[in-house]
Protein backbone atom coordinates (compact mmCIF):
# COMPACT_ATOMS: atom_id res chain seq x y z
CA UNK A 1 0.00 0.00 0.00
CA UNK A 2 2.94 2.37 1.06
CA UNK A 3 4.00 1.96 -2.88
CA UNK A 4 0.54 3.91 -4.12
CA UNK A 5 1.97 6.81 -5.56
CA UNK A 6 -0.07 10.27 -4.62
CA UNK A 7 -2.20 10.63 -7.39
CA UNK A 8 -3.89 6.18 -7.32
CA UNK A 9 -6.89 6.70 -6.02
CA UNK A 10 -7.81 4.76 -3.15
CA UNK A 11 -10.60 2.10 -2.93
CA UNK A 12 -12.84 0.58 -0.35
CA UNK A 13 -14.54 -2.55 -2.05
CA UNK A 14 -17.97 -3.42 0.37
CA UNK A 15 -19.99 -6.54 0.24
CA UNK A 16 -16.65 -7.40 -2.20
CA UNK A 17 -18.17 -11.12 -3.37
CA UNK A 18 -16.31 -12.43 -6.39
CA UNK A 19 -14.83 -9.29 -7.38
CA UNK A 20 -16.66 -7.70 -9.88
CA UNK A 21 -16.03 -4.35 -8.75
CA UNK A 22 -12.70 -4.72 -8.42
CA UNK A 23 -12.30 -6.16 -12.40
CA UNK A 24 -14.84 -2.92 -13.10
CA UNK A 25 -11.88 -0.53 -11.44
CA UNK A 26 -9.30 -2.41 -13.62
CA UNK A 27 -11.17 -1.79 -16.77
CA UNK A 28 -12.16 2.14 -16.42
CA UNK A 29 -8.50 2.83 -16.74
CA UNK A 30 -9.00 5.18 -13.54
CA UNK A 31 -5.81 4.88 -11.11
CA UNK A 32 -7.12 3.00 -8.62
CA UNK A 33 -6.28 0.88 -5.51
CA UNK A 34 -8.43 -1.22 -4.03
CA UNK A 35 -6.93 -0.80 -0.25
CA UNK A 36 -9.67 -2.92 1.73
CA UNK A 37 -12.27 -5.62 0.31
CA UNK A 38 -14.50 -6.83 2.77
CA UNK A 39 -17.82 -9.60 2.62
CA UNK A 40 -18.81 -11.56 5.15
CA UNK A 41 -19.46 -14.65 3.16
CA UNK A 42 -16.25 -17.62 3.10
CA UNK A 43 -17.00 -19.24 -0.01
CA UNK A 44 -16.76 -15.54 -1.95
CA UNK A 45 -14.37 -15.12 -0.23
CA UNK A 46 -11.99 -17.64 -1.58
CA UNK A 47 -12.69 -17.05 -5.43
CA UNK A 48 -12.04 -13.50 -4.55
CA UNK A 49 -8.61 -14.11 -3.01
CA UNK A 50 -8.27 -16.63 -5.46
CA UNK A 51 -8.38 -13.99 -8.41
CA UNK A 52 -6.49 -11.15 -6.02
CA UNK A 53 -4.02 -12.83 -3.82
CA UNK A 54 -2.80 -9.27 -3.57
CA UNK A 55 -5.86 -7.60 -2.76
CA UNK A 56 -6.54 -6.74 1.39
CA UNK A 57 -9.42 -9.00 1.87
CA UNK A 58 -10.93 -8.99 4.66
CA UNK A 59 -13.59 -11.61 6.47
CA UNK A 60 -15.95 -9.03 7.95
CA UNK A 61 -19.72 -8.27 8.78
CA UNK A 62 -19.97 -4.71 7.99
CA UNK A 63 -22.43 -4.32 10.23
CA UNK A 64 -19.46 -4.17 13.08
CA UNK A 65 -17.67 -1.32 10.70
CA UNK A 66 -16.72 2.07 12.35
CA UNK A 67 -16.28 5.51 10.87
CA UNK A 68 -12.33 5.50 12.31
CA UNK A 69 -11.22 2.34 10.71
CA UNK A 70 -12.66 3.80 7.24
CA UNK A 71 -11.03 6.67 8.23
CA UNK A 72 -7.66 4.94 8.46
CA UNK A 73 -7.51 3.45 5.16
CA UNK A 74 -7.48 6.69 4.24
CA UNK A 75 -10.30 6.25 0.96
CA UNK A 76 -11.23 8.22 -1.83
CA UNK A 77 -13.62 5.87 -2.92
CA UNK A 78 -16.26 4.14 -1.68
CA UNK A 79 -17.49 1.09 -4.17
CA UNK A 80 -20.19 -1.45 -3.24
CA UNK A 81 -23.21 -3.32 -3.70
CA UNK A 82 -25.08 -4.25 -0.97
CA UNK A 83 -27.41 -7.54 -0.70
CA UNK A 84 -30.05 -7.01 -3.36
CA UNK A 85 -32.76 -9.90 -1.55
CA UNK A 86 -34.80 -7.17 0.25
CA UNK A 87 -35.67 -5.13 -3.03
CA UNK A 88 -36.15 -7.92 -5.63
CA UNK A 89 -38.94 -8.24 -7.30
CA UNK A 90 -39.74 -11.88 -6.52
CA UNK A 91 -38.65 -11.03 -3.26
CA UNK A 92 -40.72 -10.00 -0.23
CA UNK A 93 -39.53 -6.28 -0.72
CA UNK A 94 -39.23 -6.17 3.22
CA UNK A 95 -37.30 -3.04 2.57
CA UNK A 96 -35.58 -1.48 5.45
CA UNK A 97 -37.24 -4.05 7.84
CA UNK A 98 -35.55 -6.79 5.94
CA UNK A 99 -32.02 -7.75 8.25
CA UNK A 100 -30.06 -7.92 5.27
CA UNK A 101 -30.56 -4.08 5.11
CA UNK A 102 -29.15 -3.65 8.67
CA UNK A 103 -25.34 -3.15 7.41
CA UNK A 104 -26.67 -0.68 4.92
CA UNK A 105 -28.53 1.53 7.16
CA UNK A 106 -25.23 0.94 9.26
CA UNK A 107 -22.75 2.49 6.51
CA UNK A 108 -25.70 5.31 6.20
CA UNK A 109 -25.55 6.12 9.55
CA UNK A 110 -21.35 6.32 9.72
CA UNK A 111 -20.94 8.45 5.92
CA UNK A 112 -21.47 11.93 8.11
CA UNK A 113 -18.73 10.71 10.00
CA UNK A 114 -16.17 9.85 6.75
CA UNK A 115 -13.38 12.54 6.68
CA UNK A 116 -13.76 14.38 3.53
CA UNK A 117 -10.99 12.71 1.58
CA UNK A 118 -14.06 9.94 0.53
CA UNK A 119 -15.01 12.01 -2.43
CA UNK A 120 -16.80 9.21 -4.61
CA UNK A 121 -19.64 6.42 -4.18
CA UNK A 122 -20.52 3.91 -6.85
CA UNK A 123 -23.45 1.61 -5.78
CA UNK A 124 -25.10 -0.75 -7.55
CA UNK A 125 -28.28 -3.09 -6.83
CA UNK A 126 -31.43 -4.76 -8.12
CA UNK A 127 -33.89 -3.12 -10.42
CA UNK A 128 -36.57 -2.22 -7.96
CA UNK A 129 -33.97 -0.50 -5.57
CA UNK A 130 -34.96 3.09 -6.72
CA UNK A 131 -38.02 2.76 -5.20
CA UNK A 132 -37.22 1.37 -2.05
CA UNK A 133 -36.88 3.09 1.59
CA UNK A 134 -33.50 2.33 1.38
CA UNK A 135 -32.92 4.16 -1.35
CA UNK A 136 -34.91 7.01 -0.31
CA UNK A 137 -32.75 7.30 3.05
CA UNK A 138 -29.87 6.79 0.83
CA UNK A 139 -30.09 9.79 -1.24
CA UNK A 140 -31.36 12.11 1.77
CA UNK A 141 -28.02 10.72 3.33
CA UNK A 142 -26.09 12.00 0.28
CA UNK A 143 -27.54 15.42 0.55
CA UNK A 144 -26.80 16.09 4.09
CA UNK A 145 -23.23 15.08 3.64
CA UNK A 146 -23.29 16.88 0.65
CA UNK A 147 -22.87 14.99 -2.49
CA UNK A 148 -23.91 15.03 -5.91
CA UNK A 149 -25.58 12.22 -7.64
CA UNK A 150 -27.04 10.68 -10.99
CA UNK A 151 -28.98 7.26 -10.73
CA UNK A 152 -29.35 4.61 -14.04
CA UNK A 153 -31.15 1.65 -14.88
CA UNK A 154 -28.82 -0.24 -16.93
CA UNK A 155 -28.41 -3.51 -19.03
CA UNK A 156 -25.58 -5.07 -20.61
CA UNK A 157 -27.62 -5.40 -24.08
CA UNK A 158 -28.32 -1.39 -24.11
CA UNK A 159 -24.17 -1.55 -24.54
CA UNK A 160 -24.18 -4.48 -26.79
CA UNK A 161 -23.60 -7.35 -24.91
CA UNK A 162 -25.58 -10.25 -25.75
CA UNK A 163 -27.31 -10.46 -22.02
CA UNK A 164 -30.00 -8.23 -20.35
CA UNK A 165 -29.31 -8.08 -16.25
CA UNK A 166 -31.47 -4.43 -15.43
CA UNK A 167 -29.90 -3.01 -12.70
CA UNK A 168 -29.75 0.45 -10.20
CA UNK A 169 -26.60 2.17 -10.65
CA UNK A 170 -25.86 5.65 -8.01
CA UNK A 171 -22.34 7.62 -9.02
CA UNK A 172 -22.00 10.26 -6.18
CA UNK A 173 -19.41 12.70 -5.50
CA UNK A 174 -18.79 15.14 -3.15
CA UNK A 175 -19.18 18.64 -3.90
CA UNK A 176 -18.55 21.03 -5.17
CA UNK A 177 -17.40 18.30 -7.45
CA UNK A 178 -20.25 17.87 -10.41
CA UNK A 179 -20.80 15.74 -13.62
CA UNK A 180 -19.82 16.39 -16.83
CA UNK A 181 -21.58 14.28 -18.64
CA UNK A 182 -22.74 15.45 -22.25
CA UNK A 183 -25.94 14.24 -21.65
CA UNK A 184 -27.69 14.63 -18.41
CA UNK A 185 -28.61 10.86 -17.27
CA UNK A 186 -29.83 11.79 -13.59
CA UNK A 187 -33.55 12.01 -12.62
CA UNK A 188 -35.25 13.17 -9.75
CA UNK A 189 -38.35 10.88 -9.40
CA UNK A 190 -37.48 7.86 -11.38
CA UNK A 191 -34.26 6.57 -12.61
CA UNK A 192 -34.24 6.90 -16.32
CA UNK A 193 -32.55 4.02 -18.88
CA UNK A 194 -30.11 5.63 -20.63
CA UNK A 195 -31.42 4.36 -24.09
CA UNK A 196 -34.89 5.12 -23.19
CA UNK A 197 -34.21 8.45 -24.83
CA UNK A 198 -33.37 6.77 -28.23
CA UNK A 199 -36.64 4.40 -28.09
CA UNK A 200 -38.84 5.00 -30.96
CA UNK A 201 -42.26 6.67 -29.85
CA UNK A 202 -45.70 5.35 -30.51
CA UNK A 203 -46.52 7.86 -33.16
CA UNK A 204 -43.68 6.53 -35.00
CA UNK A 205 -44.18 3.25 -34.80
CA UNK A 206 -47.58 3.34 -35.72
CA UNK A 207 -47.16 5.47 -39.07
CA UNK A 208 -43.39 4.01 -39.89
CA UNK A 209 -42.88 0.40 -38.53
CA UNK A 210 -42.82 -0.94 -41.90
CA UNK A 211 -40.45 1.57 -43.05
CA UNK A 212 -37.91 1.03 -40.90
CA UNK A 213 -34.43 -0.81 -41.45
CA UNK A 214 -33.90 -2.80 -38.32
CA UNK A 215 -30.73 -4.27 -37.52
CA UNK A 216 -29.47 -6.30 -34.95
CA UNK A 217 -26.31 -6.92 -32.88
CA UNK A 218 -25.49 -9.71 -35.43
CA UNK A 219 -26.36 -7.47 -38.35
CA UNK A 220 -23.33 -6.84 -40.74
CA UNK A 221 -25.18 -4.07 -42.24
CA UNK A 222 -26.77 -0.70 -41.59
CA UNK A 223 -28.07 1.83 -44.11
CA UNK A 224 -26.83 5.23 -43.89
CA UNK A 225 -27.33 7.63 -41.30
CA UNK A 226 -28.37 11.28 -42.89
CA UNK A 227 -28.67 14.45 -41.34
CA UNK A 228 -32.15 13.89 -40.60
CA UNK A 229 -31.88 10.75 -38.17
CA UNK A 230 -34.27 10.20 -35.62
CA UNK A 231 -36.74 13.10 -37.74
CA UNK A 232 -37.46 11.36 -40.35
CA UNK A 233 -38.06 7.85 -40.34
CA UNK A 234 -37.13 6.59 -44.35
CA UNK A 235 -34.19 6.70 -45.71
CA UNK A 236 -32.66 8.42 -42.97
CA UNK A 237 -30.56 5.47 -41.10
CA UNK A 238 -31.35 1.94 -39.58
CA UNK A 239 -32.47 1.47 -36.28
CA UNK A 240 -31.67 -0.80 -33.22
CA UNK A 241 -33.32 -3.72 -32.32
CA UNK A 242 -31.89 -6.48 -29.62
CA UNK A 243 -34.08 -8.92 -29.95
CA UNK A 244 -33.79 -12.32 -32.54
CA UNK A 245 -34.93 -12.11 -35.96
CA UNK A 246 -37.42 -14.56 -35.34
CA UNK A 247 -38.91 -12.21 -32.83
CA UNK A 248 -39.24 -9.50 -35.23
CA UNK A 249 -40.32 -11.40 -38.41
CA UNK A 250 -43.03 -12.85 -36.28
CA UNK A 251 -44.37 -9.30 -34.83
CA UNK A 252 -44.10 -7.72 -38.09
CA UNK A 253 -46.50 -10.81 -39.17
CA UNK A 254 -49.54 -8.47 -39.65
CA UNK A 255 -51.06 -6.95 -42.62
CA UNK A 256 -49.46 -4.14 -43.34
CA UNK A 257 -52.09 -2.59 -45.41
CA UNK A 258 -54.33 -2.10 -42.58
CA UNK A 259 -53.73 0.24 -39.55
CA UNK A 260 -51.98 -1.37 -36.29
CA UNK A 261 -54.27 -1.71 -33.61
CA UNK A 262 -53.53 -1.87 -30.05
CA UNK A 263 -52.65 -5.23 -29.78
CA UNK A 264 -50.08 -4.46 -32.72
CA UNK A 265 -48.40 -1.65 -31.19
CA UNK A 266 -47.89 -3.28 -27.79
CA UNK A 267 -46.00 -6.00 -29.84
CA UNK A 268 -44.41 -3.57 -31.70
CA UNK A 269 -43.50 -1.76 -28.11
CA UNK A 270 -42.17 -5.19 -26.87
CA UNK A 271 -39.30 -5.20 -29.53
CA UNK A 272 -37.74 -2.04 -28.26
CA UNK A 273 -37.00 -0.33 -31.18
CA UNK A 274 -34.38 2.49 -30.42
CA UNK A 275 -32.51 4.35 -32.61
CA UNK A 276 -28.65 4.37 -32.70
CA UNK A 277 -27.05 6.96 -30.19
CA UNK A 278 -25.40 9.45 -31.96
CA UNK A 279 -21.61 7.77 -30.10
CA UNK A 280 -23.07 4.54 -31.99
CA UNK A 281 -23.53 6.20 -35.45
CA UNK A 282 -19.79 7.80 -34.71
CA UNK A 283 -18.58 4.78 -34.40
CA UNK A 284 -20.25 2.84 -36.98
CA UNK A 285 -19.02 5.38 -39.01
CA UNK A 286 -15.81 4.82 -37.71
CA UNK A 287 -14.73 7.64 -36.14
CA UNK A 288 -12.17 6.63 -32.70
CA UNK A 289 -13.18 6.26 -29.55
CA UNK A 290 -11.87 8.99 -27.75
CA UNK A 291 -14.43 11.14 -30.28
CA UNK A 292 -17.19 13.10 -28.59
CA UNK A 293 -19.12 16.26 -28.62
CA UNK A 294 -19.43 18.99 -26.41
CA UNK A 295 -21.83 18.70 -23.89
CA UNK A 296 -24.07 21.85 -24.90
CA UNK A 297 -24.52 20.05 -28.35
CA UNK A 298 -27.94 19.01 -28.57
CA UNK A 299 -28.63 15.12 -29.60
CA UNK A 300 -30.50 16.43 -33.06
CA UNK A 301 -27.28 18.89 -33.82
CA UNK A 302 -25.36 15.75 -32.90
CA UNK A 303 -27.33 13.07 -35.91
CA UNK A 304 -27.07 16.34 -38.04
CA UNK A 305 -23.39 16.83 -37.90
CA UNK A 306 -22.58 13.50 -37.86
CA UNK A 307 -24.97 13.06 -41.03
CA UNK A 308 -22.95 15.59 -42.62
CA UNK A 309 -19.66 13.70 -41.97
CA UNK A 310 -18.13 11.06 -43.43
CA UNK A 311 -16.61 7.51 -42.66
CA UNK A 312 -13.51 8.31 -41.01
CA UNK A 313 -12.32 4.69 -42.10
CA UNK A 314 -12.86 4.82 -45.43
CA UNK A 315 -11.26 8.64 -46.05
CA UNK A 316 -8.25 6.48 -44.21
CA UNK A 317 -7.92 4.00 -46.69
CA UNK A 318 -8.11 7.20 -49.53
CA UNK A 319 -5.22 8.97 -47.95
CA UNK A 320 -3.95 11.79 -49.87
CA UNK A 321 -0.80 9.96 -49.86
CA UNK A 322 -1.50 6.84 -51.45
CA UNK A 323 -2.99 9.22 -54.24
CA UNK A 324 -3.19 7.09 -57.28
CA UNK A 325 -3.12 3.99 -55.56
CA UNK A 326 -5.18 1.05 -56.77
CA UNK A 327 -6.68 -1.51 -54.71
CA UNK A 328 -8.61 -4.29 -54.47
CA UNK A 329 -12.04 -4.60 -53.53
CA UNK A 330 -13.34 -7.90 -54.67
CA UNK A 331 -12.37 -9.60 -51.85
CA UNK A 332 -14.59 -7.66 -49.00
CA UNK A 333 -18.03 -9.27 -48.88
CA UNK A 334 -20.72 -8.64 -46.41
CA UNK A 335 -19.77 -12.20 -44.43
CA UNK A 336 -16.46 -10.49 -43.75
CA UNK A 337 -17.81 -7.25 -42.50
CA UNK A 338 -17.35 -6.57 -38.71
CA UNK A 339 -20.93 -7.10 -37.34
CA UNK A 340 -22.98 -4.04 -35.63
CA UNK A 341 -22.36 -4.73 -31.80
CA UNK A 342 -18.72 -5.16 -32.88
CA UNK A 343 -18.30 -1.79 -34.43
CA UNK A 344 -20.68 -0.11 -31.63
CA UNK A 345 -18.62 -1.67 -28.60
CA UNK A 346 -15.26 -0.50 -27.46
CA UNK A 347 -13.87 -3.32 -28.79
CA UNK A 348 -14.47 -1.88 -32.28
CA UNK A 349 -12.04 -0.78 -34.51
CA UNK A 350 -8.17 -1.63 -33.10
CA UNK A 351 -8.79 -5.37 -33.07
CA UNK A 352 -10.97 -5.99 -35.59
CA UNK A 353 -11.42 -7.25 -38.83
CA UNK A 354 -11.59 -3.93 -40.24
CA UNK A 355 -7.91 -3.48 -39.29
CA UNK A 356 -7.57 -6.98 -40.74
CA UNK A 357 -8.80 -5.54 -44.22
CA UNK A 358 -6.68 -2.34 -43.95
CA UNK A 359 -4.03 -4.34 -43.66
CA UNK A 360 -5.07 -6.82 -46.36
CA UNK A 361 -5.40 -4.28 -49.32
CA UNK A 362 -3.45 -5.32 -52.07
CA UNK A 363 -2.74 -2.15 -54.25
CA UNK A 364 -4.06 -3.42 -57.57
CA UNK A 365 -7.17 -3.40 -59.16
CA UNK A 366 -10.00 -1.15 -58.87
CA UNK A 367 -9.15 3.17 -58.90
CA UNK A 368 -10.15 5.13 -56.38
CA UNK A 369 -12.03 8.34 -57.98
C1 LIG B 1 -24.86 -8.47 -4.26
S1 LIG B 1 -23.57 -9.38 -3.58
C2 LIG B 1 -22.13 -8.50 -4.10
C3 LIG B 1 -21.58 -9.00 -5.36
C4 LIG B 1 -20.25 -8.45 -5.71
N1 LIG B 1 -20.34 -7.10 -6.24
C5 LIG B 1 -19.56 -9.35 -6.72
O1 LIG B 1 -19.00 -8.87 -7.73
O2 LIG B 1 -19.58 -10.56 -6.52
C6 LIG B 1 -23.69 -8.93 -1.89
C7 LIG B 1 -22.57 -9.44 -1.03
O3 LIG B 1 -22.70 -8.87 0.27
C8 LIG B 1 -22.23 -9.79 1.21
N2 LIG B 1 -22.80 -9.40 2.50
C9 LIG B 1 -24.10 -9.40 2.85
N3 LIG B 1 -24.25 -8.91 4.10
C10 LIG B 1 -23.00 -8.60 4.54
C11 LIG B 1 -22.49 -8.06 5.73
N4 LIG B 1 -23.29 -7.73 6.75
N5 LIG B 1 -21.16 -7.88 5.86
C12 LIG B 1 -20.33 -8.20 4.84
N6 LIG B 1 -20.76 -8.71 3.67
C13 LIG B 1 -22.07 -8.91 3.53
C14 LIG B 1 -22.69 -11.14 0.67
O4 LIG B 1 -21.88 -12.17 1.18
C15 LIG B 1 -22.53 -10.94 -0.85
O5 LIG B 1 -21.29 -11.44 -1.27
Amino acid sequence: MNSLNSSTIKVLELYSGIGGMNYALRGSGISGKVVAAMDINTTANKVYQHNFPDENLLQRNIQALTAEEINSYGIDMILMSPPCQPFTRVGLKKDVSDSRTCSFLHLLSIFPHLNSKWKYLLLENVKGFENSEACQLLLTTLEQINFCYQQFILSPSMFSVPNTRHRYYLIAKRRPLTFIFPVQLGVTDRALTYFEKFLINDKTLKKHAWLMDIVGPNSRRSCCFTKAYSHYVEGTGSVFCSKPTEIIAEVFKFNRNEEINPEQLQLLRSLELRYFTPQEVARLMCFPDDFSFPPDITIKQMYRLLGNSINVFVVTLLSPTDHNMQRDYAHIRDDRCITVHEITTKLAIEHSAVQEMNENFVPFGIPVY
